[in-house]
């Protein structure tokens, strides 16, 4: 029962409009393989129409079905199987057919054409990047996080970013998400009843526990937000620019992390000109290893041009690791002070002693160790180790939280404003035991932040910029 007509999981109205076209597209990757899959979704006189005139007689619901695809001059294009999915209960929630033939593809683009050719009268039409999984969307086949997570398996460079992408497209986080707006909800629901009664606002902070029920989903906002990091650099991934002057080992070190034969290694200063970059996982964090010309004066156009590179990859780096040469150390504060005004400005920068192979003990000992300064030989492999801990470490990544739903910055972004309204709450609460209507306002605008991970309210805009980083056919 709410009071006043106050009803909070009505705080916006759903802009999103859906559109009721059919659509079609190639499922599969482009590319050759195996089987190849057509798929279409819309109005059940397009999808009747389509499975009469090219698989030649209406299919059973959700039964797979062997037999010719038929052009329109009534030979076969292909033979496969299709399969009817009636709505609701397919992909979309629409009518869906898929057309699973052999993946080649000139097959597909047969069939693609077929498709069109016979649902023109229909208006049927290319599909849109990520409409398929749009329209599972706005059909509550799945909510906004699920259909992210769609999308983010599919891109998953690790094993482990794939997985914790099919917690999130279980719903995993979404759950998470649900059970702290419940929690909003509640408090607001009893703040707004008091609102209506001003005699009882002064004791209803104490009454209410508002203190400890706001505390309490507080430090579980906290822990949803520490997860969903991890999540976050699991989809991610980190850059890593190696830099440093020429020969100190940075394509060395490159080749040792990748552990191949990446960037070609010489003794003369001055050889890597093009940025190298090779991706590698660090206990499933994705890491682009970007290699780059030494840092120097020179009058080697190409060189040049090289070295503009490195700047123009050092200002994209989320880490950057300064090489110096162990063995011959020259003084680097001016380099230094130049890629720190390059750089936004909490990035780590880690400064490596490399070629410690070729120093003796004392000398090494000799050498700063400190959470900045790390020794090692891209040569022996001492150090990468320590190394690998050290950039885990760096971008915060917890190797025991093997359990984590994927994330993105939209979201993190969601449960910090969420956060900081919840924080304006209890200021309020605090100093204003009476103006329980600051109180509701921010419990309100909380929930409107966690309602922007789900898409319980969501723009037209917002979705737009989703679903349109899919690929065809999702
Ligand atoms: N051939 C094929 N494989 C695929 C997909 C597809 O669209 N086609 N998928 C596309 O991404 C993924 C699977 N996702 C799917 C999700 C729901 C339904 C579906 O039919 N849902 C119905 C029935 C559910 C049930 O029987 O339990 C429903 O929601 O009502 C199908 C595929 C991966 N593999
Ligand atoms: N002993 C020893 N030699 C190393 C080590 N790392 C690199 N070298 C040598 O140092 C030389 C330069 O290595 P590179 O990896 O090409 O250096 P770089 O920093 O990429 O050089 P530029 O591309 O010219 O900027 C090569 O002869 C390497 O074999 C190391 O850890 N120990
Ligand atoms: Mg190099």
């Amino acid at each position: 029962m709410y009071y006043n007509g106050f009803n909070p999981d009505k705080t916006f109205t759903m802009t999103a409009t859906l559109s009721r076209d059919t659509i079609v597209a190639i499922a599969t990757a482009a590319g050759r393989g195996g089987v190849g899959i057509v798929r279409i979704s819309g109005d059940i006189s397009a999808i009747g129409t389509l499975m009469t005139q090219i698989c030649g007689h209406s299919l059973i619901p959700r039964q797979a079905t062997y037999g010719a695809f038929i052009s329109d001059e009534g030979n076969p294009i292909d033979h496969g199987i299709a399969i009817y999915f009636n709505a609701p209960h397919s992909y979309t929630g629409e009518h869906v057919l898929e057309l699973q033939g052999h993946g080649g593809p000139v097959v597909m683009q047969l069939l693609l054409r077929r498709c069109l050719q016979v649902g023109a009268r229909f208006n049927v039409r290319m599909a849109q990047a990520g409409e398929f999984t749009e329209r599972a969307f706005l059909n509550d086949k799945m909510d906004l996080a699920q259909a992210e997570a769609v999308s983010d398996l599919i891109e998953a460079a690790t094993e482990a970013a794939a997985k914790s992408a099919v917690k999130s497209l279980s719903g995993e986080f979404s759950t998470k998400i649900h059970t702290l707006v419940q929690q909003v909800v509640h408090l607001r629901m009893l703040v707004e009843a008091t609102l209506d009664f001003p005699e009882e606002e002064i004791n209803f902070l104490e009454k209410a526990d508002a203190f400890g029920q706001l505390e309490r989903i507080q430090s579980q906002l906290a822990t949803v937000l520490a997860t969903a990091k991890q999540g976050a650099l699991l989809r991610d991934g980190i850059n890593v620019v190696l830099v440093g002057q020429p020969n100190v080992g940075k394509s060395s070190l490159l080749n040792a992390l990748a552990g191949q034969d990446i960037a070609i290694v010489t003794a003369i200063a001055g050889t890597t000109r093009d940025t190298v970059t090779q991706a590698i996982q660090i206990d499933g964090v994705p890491l682009n290893i970007i290699d780059t010309a030494g840092l120097r004066e020179t009058d080697d156009i190409v060189e040049q041009m090289g070295i503009e590179r490195t700047w123009a990859a050092i200002s994209k780096a989320d880490v950057v690791l300064h090489l110096q040469d162990a063995s011959q150390m020259t003084d680097t504060t001016q380099m230094l002070l130049s890629i720190q005004k390059q750089l936004p400005k909490d990035t780590p920068v880690l400064t490596l002693f490399n070629k410690v192979d070729l120093m003796n003990t004392t000398q090494q000992q000799l050498l700063n160790h400190d959470d900045n300064h790390l020794s090692i030989s891209a040569k022996t492999g001492d150090g990468l180790a320590a190394l690998r801990e050290r950039l885990l470490q760096i971008v915060g990544f917890e190797k025991t939280q093997t359990d984590t739903f994927i994330a993105r910055e939209r979201h993190l972004d969601a449960l910090r404003t969420a956060d900081e309204h919840l924080q304006a709450a209890y200021a309020h609460a605090l100093t204003q035991a009476d103006a329980l209507d600051l109180f509701a306002e921010e419990l309100r605008l909380a929930q409107e932040s966690l309602n922007l991970i789900t898409g319980a309210f969501t723009s037209d805009d917002l979705l737009g910029v989703i679903f349109s980083s899919f690929c065809i056919g999702k």
